[in-house]
């Protein structure tokens, strides 16, 4: 697709964006408010020494002045100018504040970020390590340290500081990112073959930068108000000017009782001012990290304008050699090109087997739905087909061959990371449940539809690259302004097709889709559907389909494989097993749903619940629940069974008289 030199120019100038934001935030009149008083005291901490009038320690015959024009904020007892003394405690304050918060914040993120992203062993140690200094009680062990290091000056106090606050903002981070962990955009992310580095840079710690702001700017000021605290209780060496000193002079020379309002209020008006700035800033900070709280029209941006960023990504090896496979021809029942060839696969999760024993071929342009209640191992299985399987499933023994354009296999199971983060996404991609939580919330749509095209295409242009987005956005109907919106900022039916666009950002040759329009209502379903079947029509990828929807399961399928306690228990195209069901869970779950066509049926539904995995009865697993079970059933475990096309594991059709008629052996 060519793109037009007007555009071009303006899609290289996407960088001011993130700066338009920034400005944008800061015009906010409060968090302007709170940058300027911040800013204020910043400069003042750095310049006060060589501002203030006078040495703040030296004494002079102006004893307990009030403020006059040679001593601004009047004298102490011994006639210090405070003024001075403030000037030169804002250095110290602002020292310690600024100082705990940055070691407190980089503690805080490096433990709470890892523990949480690595999980295991990582996790229950540095997490142990949190809790320990957790339990500590922060201030009276704040005290004894500080009364133990009176001389150590601001680095001391920093260092009791960071020591006993880092604890509480590695908890919270912790908790963030396991939750975001198991978020399906960052699922998506390393589908796409991110690396852990970047998937932690882009896609964990933005989405938390307002809580670690909110932990930063706390901490600072914490760290103030702590440090003046132990000061102000002569903990610290008083003889060294901080605000927290100017307070212990104040009510040591008892200018409460004296009426020297001047000599306390300077001091403790700039620690509340200084507080009431960072919590100010801190609002701001929030509402610029998150795209909800913004204000409308930010994200309406001509689309071009939004898909060109110069974020690093490190590029995926293999993607330079694949091949293109050759447009084939629409896919019939007797084709024979296989594309996936699945055999005896088993995953477990600990003791429970949710797959078992499951072989299947998926063909080139073929849907395969998989049908089946909830918990019969459809995700599973999906799952482990991609290989995104997590802990504690593993998968003890099968194969998973993948056809490559050549024709050559390759076994999916064998692959190491970087093989896998080329099969990923170039040759399978994933549609993930929910939009909402498949899209980062804090990316324009258009950023993530590159993000994949960055990460495997590393020769392509970023012009190139913005036009297959465009390109992509087309392919599922959604309008290319849209590119520069969030993902809140978009229908259901949007949000999925966004999805869809990055499934399809690098011409996959498989697509899984894991119940990819559950969230959404039925027109817009039914669009949705319409499309992904115009596009496999068109791009001719294979589907694996998952859906509880048995109508529309049958309608988009051309083979369905049903499920039952992890196993496949009838294959069949996807007519034969609407008009012909073989096994009689298949005809169980055909009652349970109303017909596409036709008079109205009476429900029945399948009497009985789903096996609980950890206790299978013997033989047959849907035996219990089975209308036609006989005694055979209980003792022997039915293999698959051929009937005509279709395939049944049932004693039904075993060839075994002696077994079918449940006579002893
Ligand atoms: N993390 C896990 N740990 C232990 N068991 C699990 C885990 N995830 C799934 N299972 C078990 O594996 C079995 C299969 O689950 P799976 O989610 O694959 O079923 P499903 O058919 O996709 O269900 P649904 O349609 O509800 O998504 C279930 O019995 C479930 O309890």
């Amino acid at each position: 697709m060519a793109m037009q030199p007007a555009v071009l120019a303006e899609t290289e100038q996407v960088e001011p964006e993130a700066g338009r934001l920034w400005l944008r935030a800061l015009r906010a009149p409060l968090t302007l408010t709170g940058v300027i008083i911040t800013l204020v005291f910043v400069v003042l901490a750095v310049i006060g020494p060589w501002i203030a009038p006078y040495d703040p320690s030296a004494v002079s015959d102006a004893a307990t002045a009030p403020p006059s024009f040679e001593h601004w904020l009047g004298t102490t007892q011994n006639g210090q100018d405070i003024l001075s003394q403030v000037l030169y405690g804002a250095q110290a304050s602002m020292f310690v504040g600024l100082g705990s918060a940055v070691i407190t914040t980089i503690l805080s993120v490096l433990v709470g970020v890892t523990a949480g992203y690595l999980g295991g062993t990582s996790d229950e140690l540095l997490s142990l390590l949190a809790n320990v200094f957790l339990v500590l009680p922060g201030l009276p062990l704040t005290i004894i340290l500080a009364a133990y290091l009176p001389h150590s000056g601001s680095l001391g106090i920093i260092l009791v500081i960071s020591l006993t606050g880092w604890a509480w903002g590695a908890r919270v981070l912790r908790a963030q990112t396991l939750s975001l962990r198991k978020r399906d955009f960052v699922e998506a992310a390393r589908a796409t073959g991110e690396r852990t580095s970047k998937i932690i840079l882009r896609d964990i710690l933005p989405n938390q930068l307002a809580v670690i702001a909110a932990s930063f700017l706390g901490t600072v000021t914490a760290a103030i108000l702590t440090q003046a605290s132990l000061a102000f209780l002569g903990l610290t060496d008083v003889t060294q000017w901080s605000w927290g000193t100017i307070l212990y002079w104040a009510q040591a020379d008892s200018a409460l009782l004296t009426g020297s309002w001047w000599w306390f209020v300077p001091a403790g008006l700039a620690i509340a001012l200084i507080g009431t700035a960072l919590s100010l800033v801190n609002f701001g900070i929030d509402e610029f990290i998150n795209p909800r709280l913004r204000q409308a029209g930010i994200g309406t941006k001509k689309a071009q304008r939004a898909q060109v960023s110069r974020r690093r990504t490190k590029r995926v090896k293999r993607s330079a050699q694949r091949q293109p496979r050759p447009a084939g021809t629409p896919f019939t029942a007797d084709s024979t090109d296989v594309i996936l060839d699945v055999r005896g696969l088993k995953v477990n999760y600990g003791a429970v087997t949710a797959v078992d024993d499951v072989s299947f071929t998926l063909r080139r342009g073929e849907v395969l739905g998989i049908a089946g209640e909830s918990g019969s191992g459809k995700s599973t299985l999906a799952y482990a087909i991609t290989r995104l399987h997590k802990p504690p499933a593993e998968i003890p023994q099968g194969e998973i061959r993948y056809t490559n354009a050549d024709g050559s296999t390759v076994d999916v199971l064998a692959m190491d990371d970087e093989e896998l983060r080329a099969f990923r996404w170039e040759e399978l991609s994933i549609v993930f449940q929910s939009a909402m939580h498949a899209l980062n919330p804090i990316m324009r749509i258009g950023e993530q539809i590159e993000d994949a095209l960055v990460a495997h295409r590393p020769g392509s242009t970023a012009p190139e690259r913005a036009a297959r987005v465009v390109e992509l956005l087309g392919i599922v109907g959604i309008p290319a302004d849209r590119a520069s919106s969030y993902p809140h900022e978009l229908s259901g039916g949007m949000r999925q097709r966004a999805m869809i666009a990055v499934g399809l950002a690098l011409d996959p040759e498989i697509i899984v889709m894991d119940e990819p329009t559950t969230a959404l209502d039925v027109v817009i379903q039914r669009q949705i559907i319409d499309k992904i079947m115009e596009l496999k029509d068109r791009l001719g990828f294979s589907v694996v389909f998952i859906t509880h929807d048995l109508s529309l399961l049958i309608e988009m399928s051309d083979t369905i494989a049903v499920m039952y306690g992890g196993k496949i228990v009838e294959m069949a195209a996807a007519e034969d097993f609407h008009e012909r069901p073989q096994h009689p869970y298949s005809r169980g779950l055909l009652e349970s749903f109303p017909t596409l066509s036709g008079p109205k049926k009476e429900l029945t539904g399948i009497p009985g619940s789903p096996p609980d995995l950890r206790r299978l009865p013997s033989g047959c697993s849907f035996r219990p629940r089975c209308p036609v079970a006989f005694d055979a059933c209980a003792e022997h475990e039915p293999r698959l069974y051929q009937i005509g096309s279709s395939a049944a594991a049932c004693l039904l059709y075993s060839d075994d008289h002696a077994v079918k008629m449940g006579e002893s052996a």
